[in-house]
This record gives C-alpha cells, sequence and structure tokens, in this order.
C-alpha cells in the first residue's frame, strides 16, 4: 500500500531530519509511530500524506510513484486517506456536523445519505450536544474529537493520525483508541503518532521507532 525505500529529507539547507527510511505500509495493518520530539514524526506523517516531497529516496503511495505523479491526481489520492493533524484543521465557519459531514459532501454525497451516520460518530466520539457549535467555542479536546471524526466518516484505506490523543483524558483516549481499532478491523491501515506510552501499551501492534533521523520497527 505504501513503500518507502532509502527515502530522506532535509528542510532547506538545514541537516537530513529523516535518514534512509525503507519500509513498507501494508493493507489493513496497525502500527504506531513513536520516538522523541523532534524525531520527525510529523514530517513523517506529512510525507504520508503527500503534503511533503523528500530530498531523496522513493516514495510509493497506493501504488503510484509520487516523483513521476502529475500534481493535480494528488486530491484523488489523499481522499483515500484520513488525517488528523496536530492542529486540527477546522473550518472555524461552519459547525462541528459540518466539519464532520465536510469530506461527503466534497464526495457528492447527499446529506439524507449520511446525517445518521455523521451523526452516531459524533456521539460516539462524545460530542452529541457540540454538533451545531463553531469549533472556536470547542475546548482542545473536543476540536482533537471533531478532527478525529473527520478523518474517520468516509472510512478510508488508511487512517494518519498525529498525537490523536494529545488534548484528552486517559478514559477517552482509550476509547479513541478502540474506535481506531475497530476501523481497522473494518479495514483501514492505521498510523498513529504518538508518545503517549500508556496508548502504546494497550495494543500490541507493531512500532515504528524514529530516532537520530533513522527508523527502526519492531514487528
Ligand atoms: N517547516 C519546517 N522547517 C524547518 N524545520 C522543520 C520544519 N518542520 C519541522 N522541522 C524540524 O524538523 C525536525 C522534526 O520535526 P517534527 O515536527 O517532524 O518532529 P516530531 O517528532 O513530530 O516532534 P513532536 O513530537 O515535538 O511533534 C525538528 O528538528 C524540527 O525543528
Amino acid at each position: 500500500m505504501i513503500r518507502f525505500e532509502n527515502v530522506g529529507l532535509r528542510y532547506g539547507m538545514g541537516p537530513e531530519i529523516l535518514r534512509d527510511l525503507s519500509f513498507h505500509i501494508e493493507p489493513q495493518s496497525f502500527q504506531f509511530l513513536t520516538g522523541p520530539s523532534g524525531a520527525g514524526k510529523t514530517s513523517l506523517i506529512r510525507l504520508l500524506f503527500m503534503s511533503l516531497q523528500p530530498t531523496r529516496g522513493l516514495i510509493k503511495v497506493f501504488n503510484r510513484d509520487l516523483s513521476v505523479i502529475a500534481k493535480n491526481e494528488l486530491p484523488r489520492l489523499r481522499r483515500k486517506i484520513g488525517v488528523v493533524f496536530q492542529d486540527f484543521r477546522l473550518l472555524d465557519h461552519l459547525s462541528t456536523y459540518e466539519n464532520v459531514a465536510l469530506p461527503l459532501r466534497v464526495a457528492g454525497k447527499e446529506e439524507s445519505e449520511y446525517r445518521s451516520d455523521v451523526i452516531e460518530l459524533l456521539r460516539w466520539v462524545g460530542l452529541g450536544e457540540r454538533m451545531h457549535v463553531l469549533p472556536p467555542v470547542l475546548s482542545g479536546g473536543e476540536k482533537q474529537r471533531a478532527a478525529i471524526a473527520r478523518a474517520l466518516i468516509t472510512r478510508p484505506e488508511m487512517l494518519l493520525a498525529d498525537e490523536p490523543t494529545g488534548n484528552v483524558d486517559p478514559p477517552l483516549a482509550r476509547r479513541l483508541l478502540r474506535l481506531f481499532i475497530e476501523l481497522n478491523k473494518l479495514g483501514t491501515s492505521v498510523v498513529i503518532a504518538t508518545h503517549d506510552i500508556a496508548l502504546l501499551e494497550q495494543v500490541d501492534a507493531r512500532r515504528m521507532v524514529l530516532a537520530d533521523g533513522r527508523l527502526s520497527i519492531f514487528d
């Protein structure tokens, strides 16, 4: 599904922050991406989402070589990926419900087809009472859950989540993890970048550990 071969990344003239990354992400797999602060987790998530180009090496996403792909093809590939950014990226002028429904609207679906699914997912992440408010009045944890719901609503082929439990308490973090596991059982490959040791200990999943620019994998 995803293949990296000897991938390197540097920002501008700075040092290479990711070096010789070679790995695969298989369909329907579940993995944590971890490592100390500044190790490059967010940068790797951005490479996987095709929002950053590597400075060297080969990246294939859904069997397409990114170095030769036309820019106007990227949105179609990205629609197969659900992503939760650390800064949430909700649209402030749309309600929580509308933010979560947006990927379905963009895909051309009618509201009558998705309304009950959006409401059910919002209730699952504990936002049933907050679905009509605008993001600026949500707390950090509520915004995070809205961003997660928006990433999951299309049942993407791959889910990338950058510190998805960074703003919630431990019981809610466990509930969100269960949601990711359920999604994985339905066929989505899941990559969760996290520092959260308690979260890592709850699932016996593959671990991708970044340190000093290098990646070690523990299957
Ligand atoms: N846009 C950028 N321009 C220049 N340097 C950057 C940029 N983004 C990240 N970096 C640098 O790249 C390195 C890796 O950053 P990154 O955010 O990917 O790490 P991280 O593991 O996600 O960190 P954290 O756990 O603190 O979020 C850091 O040294 C950071 O300063």
